[in-house]
């Protein structure tokens, strides 16, 4: 399929690459209520509803399986690991997560906040969970909840990312796959009573076929992790098999917000 030559503009701009880059990304891509956006703080709007989640199995120790997907590095979730509340409609369930980034720590997240790129993004990808007989419409707005991470880097080692941060030079090739050693989501993750903070909206998948289906939701603290550990994922990862084209940059241009609203927590 065409998704299949989807490429970042690092990715398109190599001589004779024949990938598609962002401007001739297809399938949704071209509508308006597209992601990522920047986050103008001042004229976000204070949600009530929008309360606290709760974190159901992201404290649950496993070897999860990791996986080099030529556009980022993918660990997948799945089982019993699930969020309710957030103001979402129902329960959600985690299928996958997966980041963004750069080698400069002032670019490489995909959303910003009042002009401002974080080292790397963090992307939690849950499903709706669908009761029983209760069949989904193909285009409803909310079948995917992202929970979005910010990441900066200092000189503290985030001990909940090494087990990720190790199994990266078992990833270097595209489609690649292995499993990090015993770890949990939540240790990768800032302390719960700091994620009761986060931005609304209602946007797109920021890779193609960009299906306009997802809640997003942007936590205000950002994860923190060492400039080292940072630095590890493109020095490792590549998104060819030739391994000559470090992966990095694998982030989408800012999208247009329209007349849509960002709410806050
Ligand atoms: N093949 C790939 N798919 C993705 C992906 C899948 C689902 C979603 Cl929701 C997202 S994102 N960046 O909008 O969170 C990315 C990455 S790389
Ligand atoms: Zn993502």
């Amino acid at each position: 399929t065409e998704d299949s030559h989807w490429c970042y503009e690092i990715q398109a701009k190599e001589p004779n690459s024949h990938c598609s880059g962002p401007e001739q990304w297809t399938g949704d891509c071209k509508k308006n209520q597209q992601s990522p956006i920047n986050i103008v703080t001042s004229k976000t709007k204070l949600n009530p509803s929008l309360t606290p989640f709760t974190f159901v199995g992201y404290d649950q120790k496993k070897k999860w399986e990791v996986k080099n997907n030529q556009h980022s590095v993918e660990m997948s979730l799945g089982e019993d690991i699930y969020i309710f509340g957030g103001d979402l409609p129902t329960q959600y369930k985690a299928i996958q997560l997966h980041l963004h980034w750069s080698e400069e720590s002032n670019k490489g997240s995909e959303h910003s906040i009042d002009g401002k790129h974080f080292a790397m993004e963090m992307h939690v990808v849950h499903k709706k969970m669908t009761t029983g007989d209760k069949v989904q419409d193909s285009d409803s707005k909310d079948k995917i909840a992202v929970l979005a991470f910010m990441v900066e880097v200092g000189n503290e080692v985030n001990e909940g990312f090494q087990p990720l941060v190790e199994a990266l030079s078992r990833l270097s090739k595209p489609f690649t796959n292995s499993t990090v050693s015993e770890s949990c989501l939540q240790d990768m993750l800032p302390e719960k009573k700091k994620l009761s903070a986060y931005f609304r909206y209602q946007g797109s998948l920021t890779t193609p076929g960009c299906d306009e289906t997802v809640i997003w939701t942007v936590f205000e603290e950002p994860i923190k992790i060492h400039k080292d550990q940072f630095l590890e994922f493109s020095k490792k990862l590549y998104y060819d098999q030739e391994q000559k084209l470090n992966m990095k940059d694998n982030v989408r241009p800012l999208q247009p917000l329209g007349n849509r609203q960002v709410f806050r927590s």
